[in-house]
């Protein structure tokens, strides 16, 4: 039944000879891992070529994450340029183009970590909003990196809210060019990644003015450092903004535009044009410009977010069955961590989050695809509920891969705390996706406005003889709903369909109490801006129990497909179970509002989930083993595959250059301050 499991290893002493307390968790196998990571891999031959990848980018010293630990800001963004332009050359080499699953899977296997990260979302945004000329133009530079790209959107004094950003594009039409321009301090562009030492050109989002009508933000190509000495072009400032709470290894920078002029060509047209005669044309709604930020928020999910929480559990679970601690009987010797039942409650709901998230991340992926090619041939039916979608999954699962990532951070007592761990930046990295491509509470009021939409066309298609459908996530607004629960029992909580209808009931009720709360207020005379903000922390409420009943549906919707792998299926069931058993108890208050679900019923959900956590126990190690990360993707003393981690702890501390570089506080303050207390012995 089992199978070796890929990795590669440090090649460190200390690999050659795995660890026991690691080895027997392997020993037996209650399902195939090797089959399992071809599953998340999308395919056996998915994961060869991942694999294969991974050796070629390990084999070459130069895409090491080794020292980044011990660097400085300066020192991790040269480390990034170097391996950005590493995998570049192999790249080349190799044949792998833009968009290649090679080229995913090696910045997979740097973990992500090089420079020029916000090249790739310019280019979506080009091929998004560009039209086919503009493509045809900018997009071979880009690939070939003969110019260095940023995405220039936010400002000073505005990221949120788009309609607010003051940064001008005035179309000149004796010229025909437009004239670029910051009419103020906190018209800075501010956060824009690779800006501040790398780019050369920005897509910088604007307020068109045209025959001095303005016409909202829209995207224009400019230059901005010289091609030949990259000093920054006439009428720009442009820097970095400085130390962050992570992103050491990124340029985020900073860019004044003074009376910049570009030339009409380099506004992107595909949905918005202006004619040389500064004529305005417009398809659909100003909102066809947010486009790119789509695109953006899926694929940041299964790129950048998803393997984060992943990582994390790797490491804590890798390294909970390590670190013994306490004897759960006097007689034992003392336990790994792991079988004490809290610190399995702390970790296995990441693992069976991380699995949610990812077929429900993987699934949205699947939506996009097969819907974008309408959206940019002009069919914009479907954006709706694809923005709605992407905003919320995007705040739900940045949001709680944020928080179960600082869990396992905190699961690993105080070796978590050191960043030999690999855990803290991981947690600095996953923060700043609750902030980046859009606040997660201003993208789950997106969603919940979307839900007030079609829970009202809900409402009117039941009132009218004439039945309408909604779009497809939202069906089961139109579905009968059921006032209580029929279990009865704990191991009636273990049927998927009836911990779905649990979550579909409580996210209806919550859509329902926020819309006609909403409602109630309008009618006593608040208009209708003033009841929303009234209401908003309701419908952020709502918005999160619908997305977390889409998810549990997903998952749900994953198994039934996996009836030709029953091991798996089995394995994956228990994850499942305790995915919407967790949310359920941790948000018990919705099921017992309205008499859902009744205490002694809540009850039961706990007995059902604590009744998982020890069958999860026995498979925790191979279900982190799944997700083959490889151990220098890892870059972690805690949670290398062969589980000897004091040694490695103990090693790479070591080469910390405070051990190497002599102490000058010594003889600047310590020893006066030795030799006067001496002095008094
Ligand atoms: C390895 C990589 C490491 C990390 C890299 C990190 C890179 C990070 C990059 C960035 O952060 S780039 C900057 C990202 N910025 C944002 O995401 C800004 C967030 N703000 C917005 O998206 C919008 O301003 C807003 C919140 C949606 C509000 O915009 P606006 O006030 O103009 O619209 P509304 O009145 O709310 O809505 C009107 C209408 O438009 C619909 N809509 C809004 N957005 C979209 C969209 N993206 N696509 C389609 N439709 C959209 C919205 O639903 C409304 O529809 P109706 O209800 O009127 O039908
Ligand atoms: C690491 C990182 C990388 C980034 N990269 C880029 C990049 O490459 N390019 C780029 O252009 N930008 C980038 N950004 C900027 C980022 O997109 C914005 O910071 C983000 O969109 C949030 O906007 P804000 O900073 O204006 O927050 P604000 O909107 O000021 O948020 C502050 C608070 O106000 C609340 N709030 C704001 N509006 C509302 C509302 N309507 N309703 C309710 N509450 C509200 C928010 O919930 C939050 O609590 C990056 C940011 C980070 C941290």
């Amino acid at each position: 039944m089992g199978s070796p499991v890929h990795r590669v290893s440090l090649g460190d002493t200390w690999s050659r000879q795995v660890h026991p307390d690691i080895e027997c968790e392997r020993n037996i196998q209650s399902f195939n891992v090797e089959r399992l990571t071809n599953i998340l891999d999308g395919g056996a031959e998915n994961t060869a070529l991942r694999r294969k990848v991974e050796s070629i980018i390990h084999s070459d010293p130069k895409c090491s994450l080794k020292d980044n630990y011990f660097m400085t800001q300066n020192e991790c963004y040269e480390a990034a340029v170097q391996r950005k332009f590493h995998i570049q050359t192999i790249a080349k080499c190799l044949g792998w183009s833009e968009n290649s699953p090679e080229l995913f899977y090696a910045y997979r296997a740097v973990s992500g970590e090089v420079a020029l990260n916000i090249h790739s979302l310019f280019l979506k945004a080009l091929r998004s909003l560009g039209s086919e000329e503009q493509i045809a133009k900018w997009a071979p530079l880009c690939n070939n990196l003969q110019i260095i790209t940023t995405y220039a959107q936010t400002e000073l004094g505005h990221g949120t809210y788009l309609q607010g950003l003051e940064t001008e594009a005035t179309y000149d039409a004796a010229t025909q060019e437009f004239v670029i321009h910051s009419p103020t301090m906190t018209a800075t562009k501010w956060w824009p990644g690779d800006l501040g030492r790398s780019a050369t050109h920005a897509l910088v989002q604007a307020q068109l003015i045209c025959s001095g009508a303005r016409q909202g933000m829209h995207a224009f190509i400019v230059p901005i450092r010289s091609l030949e000495d990259h000093t920054p072009l006439p009428g720009i400032t442009v820097g970095d903004i400085g130390p962050k709470m992570g992103f050491d290894y990124t340029d985020h920078g900073f860019l004044r535009l003074d009376h910049v002029r570009i030339p009409r060509d380099n506004m992107l047209s595909r949905f918005t044009q202006v004619l040389p005669d500064g004529t305005y044309l417009k398809l659909g709604k100003l909102q066809i410009n947010y486009l790119s930020m789509v695109i953006t928020r899926v694929n940041l999910l299964w790129g950048e977010i998803l393997p984060i929480l992943q990582k994390a559990c790797v490491i804590a679970i890798r390294y909970s069955v390590i670190r013994r601690q306490s004897r759960l009987r006097p007689s034992d010797p003392e336990a790994k961590v792991l079988d004490h039942q809290t610190q399995q409650q702390k970790l296995f709901p990441q693992l069976a989050t991380v699995y949610a998230f990812h077929f429900l991340t993987k699934n949205l992926l699947e939506f996009f695809h097969s819907s974008y090619d309408a959206i940019l041939n002009r069919d914009f039916s479907v954006l709706p509920e694809l923005h709605a979608l992407s905003s919320g999954i995007k705040a739900m699962v940045s949001d709680l891969c944020s928080w179960g990532t600082e869990l396992c951070r905190k699961a690993c007592g105080g070796h978590g705390y050191s960043k030999l761990s690999g855990l803290p930046s991981l947690v600095a990295r996953v923060t700043a996706a609750c902030t980046y491509e859009g606040d997660n509470t201003v993208l789950y009021l997106q969603m919940a406005r979307f839900l007030e939409k079609n829970y009202l066309l809900a409402q009117a298609s039941q009132d009218s003889t004439s039945q309408r459908s909604l779009p497809q996530s939202v069906a089961y607004l139109t579905a009968p709903d059921l006032a209580r629960c029929p279990a009865q029992k704990a191991a009636d909580f273990l049927h998927p369909q009836l911990y779905t209808t649990a979550w579909a009931h409580v996210a209806a009720r919550l859509i329902k109490d926020s819309v006609h709360h909403l409602q109630t207020l309008m009618q006593s005379g608040a208009d209708r801006y003033e009841a929303w903000n009234q209401t908003t922390v309701m419908h952020v409420q709502a918005a999160k129990a619908h997305c977390h009943y889409v998810s549990v549906k997903n998952f749900t919707e994953t198994l039934d497909k996996l009836e030709n792998e029953p091991a798996i299926q089995q394995v994956l069931k228990r994850l499942c179970d305790l995915y919407a058993l967790h949310g359920i108890l941790t948000n018990s208050g919705d099921f017992l509002h309205d008499g859902f679900l009744s205490g002694a019923q809540v009850d039961a959900v706990r007995t059902a989930y604590l009744d998982l956590l020890p069958l999860i126990r026995k498979d925790a190690i191979l279900l982190t083993d799944a997700f083959d990360f490889t151990d220098q993707s890892l870059n972690s003393a805690l949670g290398c595959y062969d589980g000897n981690v004091y040694e490695r702890l103990f090693e790479w501390a070591q080469r910390s250059p405070t051990n190497t570089q002599g102490n000058p506080a010594y003889e600047k303050y310590l020893r006066p301050l030795l030799q006067s207390s001496r002095a008094k012995l």
